[in-house]
């Protein structure tokens, strides 16, 4: 059968329970609930294979670690693993922390009762759970029972559980909770729910100081969580004895909705939640605590959970439930604290800058566009925060440049990379690796490798005679000199002795390639340091034309040497130009400017003639002053 024209005919809508004076809609989350993790319980009994001792044992530990110091561990009447398992706690000193209370859960059936008890006997702090289904649904389809016969079942059960805890002097050792969950409680009419808790209540007698749990599952979530945190309100309300009751949710997620309802019943008054890591469980699953705990944080509540370490928590959970945590899982998907779009990235790259130049401070609120959380509080590197296809622009790129090569991009070297990597991405249809782009990257700029010129040896000398020096004792550096670079270069193997003048070190080494047809003219110039103290490098990005063509193509330079960081970014253009347009050894792409280099040339000599500085001070510029050259030299 088709899906139904009116499915109304099948599925009637759920009715609401009337509650006009409802006080939750404006109450705020602002402490955590009292957590109980069942993940060794309605987690396991949903498994294709339930989990055995050990791995119940592994998860026990790190559901410990994380701080819950209420864990349901097992159905023991169920299955003997789970009976055992529950021993294995117990008599393993060490195991159970003192604070840490054991929940075990058994129907209302008087020899299941029993084994349930037995199985914590020795424990520290026990907590037994009963539950019997109380909705009209299951009391006539699964029990064939009268709302009487229910509540009697569930005050005789609850009596024998009395019986056998608390009032038998033999367990005197163990500390006891008793809970009972009305199952299917959302679909259950909530004045018989009261009359059925108060009767419970009654029947275990407990105190302020140690109170019931009523346990009110969305067994099968069937409405809104509007409508559930009406249901929890009401309870809360008109349940008697507030002070020695303990209100307790257990929402199922079938449409989808367990957080919001697990948040909005707290807003409605439940002081404690039921849950399982990553909402394994029946059918869609139970309430996922990881999600719970984590909005709660980022809201600045502390959950007193600690998920500071989120991986290795996937991990034990992956590896005993055989069930993959969802990629787009909230917080804890691999790949929900990453980006892949471009404006995405753009402005997650921008937050993460805004936040480097404003403040280092620890406490410094949060706000960094697409990312609700900072990855690095749930142990999750910035790495991974952005990842690059076809989908991803400039700033995704540079990101990954910026993170693994410290290369801070110039804007316009931004869009022409990542022209390169969207290509590249397009080619292989799919995602590109970080180790995957630096190294188009270190390729494309020749940043190791030089395929056609190498810059054997230079010598960079001050022309005093350009300038002659001001009277008065005015520094050198101030003085407008100009430049002459005396230096060798290899160009497919070959060396060749070249000289050149400019206005600056960039300039007089451009001028001294044009006699082996090398003729660029830069046209942009970046730089920025690299490291810090004695390991600090220079990165320089030099933007060319080359005279007779159109295309301009950028270098970059990395070196411990700021000025030959320039001169090896001016080598990576000329490379990039030879790639597409072969500058033969003998041969020029632009004979006119052949002619200018024989004029540089000649003025050389002339210089060389000239007495002029060949060392000391005058001869050897700083760092500093030689970059103040090139600043002046670019156009
Ligand atoms: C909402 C929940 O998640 S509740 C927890 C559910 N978890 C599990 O069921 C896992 C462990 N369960 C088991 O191992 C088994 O079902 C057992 C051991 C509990 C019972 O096994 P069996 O005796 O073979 O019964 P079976 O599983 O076929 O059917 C359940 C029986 O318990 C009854 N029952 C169901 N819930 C309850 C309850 N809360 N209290 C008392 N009896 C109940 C059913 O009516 C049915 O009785 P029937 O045989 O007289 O018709
Ligand atoms: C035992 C109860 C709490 C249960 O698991 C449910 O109703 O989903």
């Amino acid at each position: 059968m088709p899906m139904l024209k009116d499915p109304s005919t099948k599925y009637p809508s759920f009715k609401p329970l009337n509650l006009p004076n409802r006080q939750w809609p404006s109450k705020q989350l602002v402490k955590p609930p009292r957590w109980l993790a069942t993940d060794l319980r309605d987690g396991n009994q949903s498994l294709v294979d339930p989990m055995d001792g050990e791995q119940k044992f592994r998860y026990f530990q790190m559901l410990v670690q994380l701080g819950y110091k209420e864990i349901e561990v097992s159905f023991p009447s169920a299955s003997q693993t789970d009976f055992d398992f529950t021993r294995t706690l117990i008599e393993t000193p060490g195991i159970v922390p003192d604070d840490v209370w054991l929940q075990v859960l058994s129907p209302c059936r008087k020899d299941f009762i029993k084994r349930t008890v037995e199985s914590v006997k020795g424990s520290k702090k026990a907590i037994l759970h009963l539950y019997l289904a109380a909705s009209e649904c299951f009391r006539r389809v699964v029990f064939g029972f009268t709302k009487e016969e229910s509540l009697n079942l569930a005050v005789e059960c609850t009596k024998y559980a009395r019986s056998i805890t608390k009032d038998d002097p033999t367990t005197a050792g163990t500390e006891w909770i008793f809970e009972y969950s009305p199952e299917c409680f959302s679909d259950t009419d909530p004045e018989y729910i009261i009359q059925v808790c108060e009767a419970v209540k009654a029947a275990w007698g407990p105190t302020e100081s140690s109170p019931i749990i009523f346990n009110l599952p969305a067994t099968v979530e069937m409405s809104t969580p509007n409508v559930y945190a009406d249901q929890i309100e009401y309870f809360c309300t008109h349940i008697s004895e507030r002070n020695k009751v303990c209100v307790s949710v257990h929402p199922h997620n079938d449409r989808g909705c367990a957080v919001a309802a697990a948040e909005l019943a707290q807003m409605a008054g439940a002081d404690r939640v039921e849950g399982v890591l990553f909402g394994n469980g029946e059918r869609t699953g139970n309430v996922d605590l990881v999600t719970l705990a984590l909005n709660l944080y980022t809201q600045g509540v502390n959950p007193h959970i600690d998920f500071s370490d989120l991986t290795p928590v996937i991990n034990i959970v992956e590896e005993c439930t055989k069930i993959p945590v969802h990629h787009r899982a909230p917080y804890g998907g691999q790949l929900v604290v990453s980006a892949f779009s471009g404006s995405h990235q753009d402005a997650i790259k921008k937050g993460f800058m805004e936040r480097n130049t404003k403040s280092q401070d620890s406490d410094y609120l949060w706000q960094v566009p697409y990312l609700p959380l900072d990855p690095r509080d749930i142990g999750r590197t910035y790495e991974a925060v952005i990842r690059v296809n076809s989908q991803s622009g400039k700033g995704g790129v540079a990101w990954v440049i910026l993170q693994h090569l410290e290369l801070d991009l110039p804007r316009a070297l931004q869009q022409a990379f990542s022209k390169i990597v969207q290509k590249e991405a397009d080619r292989v249809s799919r995602e590109l690796a970080p180790r995957e782009i630096t190294a188009l990257f270190e390729r494309t700029y020749h940043i190791h490798e030089n395929p056609k010129f190498f810059l054997v040896d230079y010598h960079i000398q001050a022309d005093r005679s350009s300038s002659p020096a001001p009277r008065g004792g005015k520094s050198l550096v101030t003085r407008d000199l100009k430049r002459w670079f005396d230096g060798v270069v290899s160009v497919d193997g070959i060396e060749h002795h070249v000289k050149g003048t400019g206005t600056g070190p960039i300039s007089s080494f451009a001028n001294s390639l044009r006699p082996l047809g090398v003729d660029l003219d830069v046209v942009d110039y970046k730089e920025h340091s690299i490291g810090r103290g004695r390991d600090v490098k220079a990165a320089t990005y030099i933007e060319c034309t080359a005279a007779g063509i159109k295309d301009k193509v950028w270098g970059v330079g990395v070196h411990e040497d700021v000025v030959q960081a320039s001169l090896l970014a001016l080598l990576s253009c000329a490379a990039s130009f030879d790639e597409v347009h072969p500058i033969s050894s003998n041969g020029s792409i632009t004979p006119k400017r052949i002619k200018n280099v024989d004029n540089i040339t000649t003025k050389l000599e002339a210089l060389q003639a000239e007495p002029g500085p060949k060392s000391g001070p005058d001869a050897v510029m700083s760092l500093d002053s030689h970059l103040n050259g090139h600043r002046a030299s670019v156009r």
